[in-house]
């Protein structure tokens, strides 16, 4: 059995926190179950800033595309407010997703049976929920070109950010939610707002394409991206795989977060294509939440979104489903057993914090 290389990436804020749980499984993996992980760690966010000097030095970013998988905590905080904006730690995340090619970011919202009361909406509205939500990750306005600022000399000054896609860039993630659909509901929805961006209308034009093209039997529709943040919050069942861009699936997997009961809930996988030789896709893996600045170093963070992106590495790129399958079990026993961190307490439940919560999950899970 060879050797899995994961590179780990805890970051900042409550990144270690929720980390510290992923290397204590991993451990156990390794002891218990004869698994062969080897990790290795780097600096990401505002802590490489402060030593290095920039958001992920060149030595672990070479790590990272070296690694058969990344671990992803999370970057930012406060403290790093005033750094310069080319070295913010959010850009050690964002060259991590360019320059590996990341261009596929899957982020399932599944509410787990025990917490179907804890969510801010009502219980029939999210019990049972399952969809995947698949976010175009290299392109749109997170990178396109100008991004800047620019004086206008009369005291006015003029923000830029640009929006940009290529149609291999739309049709590549739509090949990817159409092919993920087909091992699930078979449905597809496409969200962009084409009536006010040209870039909408490309990216509907394409999706069609391709659709029709080589997807044809699975179920299309297009929602203007507004509306499917509506019918988001409204009747979430209805949908399926969502597939839609940088920007709107930023926000738009933010707010599925609330239908699961809590950001915390939220893991992803960040993947890029298949090489050609090897068949092996470059991986980064992460919760959907941020750094929490709000809540760290208290313990009490929930790590399950973080557990739950290790499962999707176990799943993605090691082709470990049973241990995967496992895992997420794991997850749902630990909650129908009324183990719950403060974001998803609700009365009668038993509050536990990050470590142990943690703990709880690996147990269940080696049995
Ligand atoms: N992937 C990443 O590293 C991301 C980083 N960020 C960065 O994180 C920093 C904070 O951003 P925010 O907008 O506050 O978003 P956030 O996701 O860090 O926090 C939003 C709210 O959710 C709560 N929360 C988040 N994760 C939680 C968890 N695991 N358990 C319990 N509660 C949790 C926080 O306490 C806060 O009240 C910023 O610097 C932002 O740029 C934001 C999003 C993603
Ligand atoms: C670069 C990140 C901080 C942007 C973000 O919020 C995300 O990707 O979820
Ligand atoms: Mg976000």
């Amino acid at each position: 059995m060879a050797t899995k290389h994961l590179f780990l990436l805890p970051g900042d804020g409550i990144g270690p926190e929720a980390m510290a749980e992923v290397k204590k499984l991993i451990a156990a993996m390794n002891e218990k179950l004869g698994s062969d992980f080897a990790t290795d760690e780097g600096l990401v966010g505002g802590c490489a800033y402060d030593a290095h000097g920039a958001a992920i030095s060149d030595a672990d970013m070479a790590k990272a595309m070296a690694a058969d998988a990344v671990l992803f905590g999370a970057v930012g905080g406060p403290k790093w407010d005033a750094v310069p904006y080319e070295v913010r730690p959010e850009a050690g995340l964002l060259r991590l997703r360019k320059d590996m090619e990341l261009f596929a970011n899957l982020r399932p919202a599944i509410c787990y049976p025990a917490l179907a009361a804890s969510s801010s909406l009502k219980q029939e509205v999210v019990e049972g929920l399952d969809i995947l939500i698949v976010r175009e990750l290299t392109g749109g306005i997170y990178f396109g070109e100008p991004k800047q600022i620019i004086d206008l000399g009369n005291g006015q000054k003029r923000g830029i950010d640009t929006q940009v896609y290529d149609t291999f860039e739309i049709e590549r993630i739509s090949g990817v939610a159409f092919e993920l659909a087909r091992t699930r509901k078979n449905h597809v929805t496409s969200m962009e707002k084409r009536n006010v961006m040209k870039s909408g209308v490309l990216w509907n034009e394409v999706v069609t394409q391709t659709h029709k093209a080589r997807y044809s039997d699975v179920k299309l529709d297009h929602m203007l991206a507004d509306a499917g943040g509506m019918q988001l919050v409204r009747w979430p069942k209805q949908f399926d795989v969502i597939v839609t861009d940088n920007l709107f699936g930023d926000m738009l997997s933010d707010i599925a977060a609330m239908l699961t009961g809590s950001i915390g809930m939220l893991p992803s996988a960040s993947l890029g294509a298949p090489d050609a030789k090897t068949k092996k896709r470059k991986a980064l893996y992460e919760p959907v939440h941020g750094s929490a600045p709000d809540i760290a170093g208290k313990g009490i963070a929930n790590p399950i979104a973080m557990i739950a992106s290790f499962a999707m590495c176990l799943r993605y790129s090691f082709g470990m489903v049973d241990e995967a399958d496992r895992l997420e079990g794991a997850i749902a026993a630990v909650l129908d057993q009324g183990l719950r961190t403060k974001d998803i307490f609700s009365p009668g439940m038993t509050g536990v914090g990050t470590v142990e919560m943690g703990d709880a999950i690996i147990a269940k899970f080696l049995g």
